[in-house]
C-alpha cells in the first residue's frame, strides 16, 4: 500500500503553481499525498504505468491537473477504477476554457469529476478528496468539519475599507 492515499498528478512542472494549492489544502487537513508529473502526451508510458498501478499502489483518490488539450485526467480515469478529480489549469491562449472543456466533456462510462479552472478548482479537488476519504475516517471527518467552521468564522458580516 502507498503511504499516501492521494495522488496529485499534473501534465507539466508549469502546472505546479496551480496544483500546489491542492497540496496545501491536503497539508492543512493532514492528508498525505504524492505529487508527480505525468503527461499523456509527453510521457505516455509513465501515464500507463502510473494509472494502471495506482490502485495496487494504495492510492484511493487521484487529483489530475492539466492545461490546454488536457487529456491527462480522462486518460487516467480510463485506466483506473479510482475516483479521478480533474483540475483545468489556466492556459495562456484561451484562459483555461480549453482545459475545462477537454476535461469535463467525458463520454458516458468513464467519469472525471471536473472542478473549476485554476486555484479554486485545485483547492476544491483536495476538499473533495478529503470528503471521500472522510467517509471511512472519522478523525479526518472532524478535521474537515473544523476546517469549514474556521472558514465560516473568518467571513466578516460587513465589508471593511481595509479589505
Ligand atoms: N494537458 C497536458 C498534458 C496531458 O493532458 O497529458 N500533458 C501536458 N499538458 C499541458 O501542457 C501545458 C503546457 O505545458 P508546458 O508549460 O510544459 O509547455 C500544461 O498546462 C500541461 O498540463
Amino acid at each position: 500500500m502507498a503511504e499516501a492515499p492521494v495522488a496529485i498528478i499534473m501534465g507539466s512542472q508549469s502546472d505546479w503553481a496551480t496544483m500546489r494549492h491542492a497540496a496545501e489544502a491536503l497539508d492543512i487537513l493532514g492528508i498525505a499525498y504524492d505529487a508527480r508529473i505525468v503527461s499523456a502526451h509527453r510521457t505516455p508510458d509513465r501515464l500507463v504505468s502510473f494509472a494502471k498501478g495506482a490502485k495496487a499502489a494504495g492510492f484511493q483518490v487521484i487529483i489530475a491537473g492539466a492545461g490546454g488539450a488536457a487529456h491527462l485526467p480522462g486518460m487516467t480515469a480510463a485506466m483506473t477504477p479510482l475516483p479521478v478529480f480533474g483540475v483545468p489549469v489556466e492556459s495562456k491562449s484561451l484562459s483555461g476554457e480549453d482545459s475545462l472543456l477537454s476535461i469535463v466533456q467525458m463520454p458516458a462510462g468513464i467519469p472525471v469529476g471536473t472542478l473549476a479552472i485554476g486555484r479554486a478548482g485545485a483547492v476544491n479537488a483536495a476538499l473533495l478528496a478529503a470528503a471521500v476519504l472522510a467517509l471511512h475516517d472519522s478523525a479526518l471527518a472532524q478535521r474537515l468539519d473544523a476546517w469549514r467552521d474556521r472558514q465560516t468564522a473568518s467571513v466578516a458580516e460587513r465589508p471593511s475599507d481595509e479589505g
